[in-house]
């Protein structure tokens, strides 16, 4: 059986081994994917081991991110991030307040008053023309004061976004085989496309003071995701927190080997409420032995893909999550809609 990542207020996070669902016996196979369909429809968070990513393939990535971050501002100024629809390239510390608000008024007044402490790059699927990814250069030109650190960045981040494409499509399979769809390739034909996005995201040392004077100071705001499901790597500073069924927010504690795999609102849609997107947020990171007496709390880097289903289709409530007709909680033009945002 699989053990508990976190157990905490009424909030079960499982750590599934997904070997096991990948390379096990078909009742290891059925039992893993009945645990991870049981994660998201109970806390909407699982943390899988045993991914098909080796450990060096994510070292290097999370290597690659950094140098990125260290570019000078303007460099990274100049591939910034302009639009939803592409919704690609950088956004600089404080442009995103990730939150529930609506009203663009109220996000802009929230903005303003307790920004977000954190820079972030996206990059969507690399063939795309209409919305190109926006690349740094490599070659070690003025604009990067005459780094090459960045060699080979851009087939390192394609080849990690072909890797959790690959890992997005074999969740979904978990998930069909879980529900027991008559295909286990059920979801293959709606997210074939990968209409994904990669965010490589850097939350800088802060003063810990800044926590005390601003109360409700947070390295990214309380959210949900928006798309199919969200692969969130962190490092080991720790802050990611999820809302409990309690409404308190829970540690999702950093374990090594293994990543976060969370739900987001478009599947709990596609589900027809079956599944649970579930709010999360960034905080300071716990302070464990008491206070270790430094002013700062270090940086720390995360990687989330958020996934979603082909941008050109629109699908249909899941068969199988509803009895009658008159059961379904949407209409197909409800549950997506072309050229979703990832958050
Ligand atoms: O950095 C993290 O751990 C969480 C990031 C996140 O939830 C998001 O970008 O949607
Ligand atoms: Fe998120």
């Amino acid at each position: 059986m699989e053990k508990a990542a976190v157990h905490e207020d009424g909030l079960l996070i499982p750590l599934i081994d997904f070997s096991k669902f990948l390379n096990g016996s078909p009742s290891q196979k059925l039992e893993t994917a009945r645990a991870i369909l049981t994660g998201f429809q109970t806390a909407g968070f699982i943390y899988l081991s045993n991914i098909p990513i080796p450990a060096s393939v994510l070292q290097h990535v999370f290597d690659a991110s950094a140098e990125f971050f260290r570019l000078p501002r303007a460099a990274k100024d100049s591939l910034a991030w302009f639009s939803p629809e592409a919704n690609r390239g950088y956004s600089a510390l404080g442009r995103e307040k990730a939150t529930q608000l609506t009203s663009t008024a109220a996000i802009s007044a929230l903005r303003d008053s307790i920004p977000d402490i954190k820079e972030s790059f996206e990059i969507g699927r690399d063939n795309e023309p209409s919305h190109p990814n926006h690349w740094p250069r490599e070659d070690g030109d003025d604009s990067h004061s005459g780094s090459s650190k960045l060699a080979g960045f851009r087939q390192t981040m394609t080849s990690f976004f072909a890797d959790l494409a690959a890992l997005h499509r074999s969740v979904m399979r978990a998930i069909a085989a879980g529900m027991g769809l008559p295909d286990e390739m059920y979801f293959d034909q709606f997210v074939c496309d990968e209409d994904n996005t990669l965010r490589l995201l850097h939350y800088p040392a802060v003063r810990k003071e800044l926590f005390k004077v601003n109360p409700g100071q947070v390295r990214a705001g309380e959210h949900s995701d928006y798309g199919s499901i969200t692969f969130l790597f962190q490092d080991g500073a720790g802050g990611l927190q999820v809302q409990s069924p309690e409404g308190t927010f829970v540690d999702a504690t950093p374990i090594e080997g293994t990543c976060v795999v969370n739900a987001g609102d478009l599947l709990a849609r596609w589900s027809n409420d079956t599944i649970r997107s579930t709010v999360h947020r960034v905080v300071e990171p716990p302070r464990r032995e008491g206070d270790d007496g430094k002013e700062e709390y270090p940086a720390r880097y995360s990687i989330a893909y958020f996934c979603n289903p082909n941008f050109k289709d629109f699908i249909e409530v899941i068969p199988g999550t509803y009895a009658t007709e008159a059961d379904k909680n949407y209409t197909e033009h409800s549950v997506t809609h072309p050229r979703a945002r990832s958050t």
